[in-house]
């Protein structure tokens, strides 16, 4: 199922039948992908005193139940309401779902014993591009990113200039193979989230972080449309299954 779609006076023929997901799900096994010190995620059969939601168990219907946490448990799109004081919705503040995304692999570099993300870095690999959404792959990308347990890891992350550059390029829909765009224990300081949503000046309320994707090595780096939504939640954040589609 082939379309064209005209954006900025510019035609891009794109094939609705090769959806490419970057999303990882989220399960109850242990080994669902976490961070932020927190137990697996659970999904179970919802329990009454003399009832259990299974059809193994004899209801009429599978009636499970699901905990998690969707900044610890895999794939979730995030709006300013990660850090502000005031209640902020993702659900509301995400509102169109198709985007010009550029995917680019970094392998970040070590500075004072973290691996991070440079300004330099995503400019090379920005060269004139300025694409509405900038999806970021990680090198190593071993399929077992997927499965990670981050806990205390001090995981790579984003440098403030850098995110001040993303900023400034326009680029509105940032998403990321890491669990968080700031060092791990940074004191709160949230640096790379706050240069990212010009938290400090104008706040860019309809901008949105997406963290825990993973792009397969089987995705080549270059240009993409792609189709971002979140579960309905009213909350600072929600799973998300970010798809890409190839500019053909
Ligand atoms: N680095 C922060 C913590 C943090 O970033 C965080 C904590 C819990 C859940 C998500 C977090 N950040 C996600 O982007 C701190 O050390 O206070």
């Amino acid at each position: 199922m082939k379309t064209t779609i005209t954006h900025n006076a510019i035609q891009y023929k794109i094939d609705l039948s090769k959806p490419l997901d970057i999303s990882i799900p989220i399960t109850s096994k242990k080994v669902n992908v976490n961070a932020w010190y927190i137990d697996a995620p659970k999904i179970e059969p919802h329990r009454e005193k003399d009832f259990t939601g299974s059809v193994p168990a004899g209801a009429s219907t599978n009636f499970y139940d699901i905990s998690f946490n969707p900044h610890a448990h895999g794939t979730h799109t995030e709006c300013v309401g990660h850090i502000s004081a005031a209640h902020q919705s993702v659900n509301q503040h995400l509102q169109q779902f198709f985007f010009l995304a550029e995917v680019i692999t970094i392998t970040p570099s070590e500075v004072q014993g973290d691996l991070v993300i440079t300004k330099d870095q995503l400019e090379k690999a920005l060269g004139s591009k300025t694409p509405t959404a900038l999806v970021i792959r990680t090198l190593p990308n071993e399929a077992s990113k997927r499965k990670r347990q981050y806990s205390h890891t001090n995981p790579p992350y984003i440098l403030e200039d850098a995110m001040v550059f993303v900023r400034a390029l326009g680029i509105a829909h940032l998403l990321v193979d890491l669990p968080s765009v700031d060092k791990e224990k940074d004191d709160g300081k949230l640096l790379a989230h706050k240069a990212f949503w010009n938290f400090n000046e104008e706040v860019r309320l309809n901008a949105t972080i997406t963290e825990f994707i993973y792009v397969p090595d089987s995705i080549a780096d270059g240009s993409y449309f792609l189709n971002l939504q979140v579960a309905p939640f009213e909350n600072d954040a929600s799973p998300s299954r970010p798809v890409l589609y190839k500019i053909e």
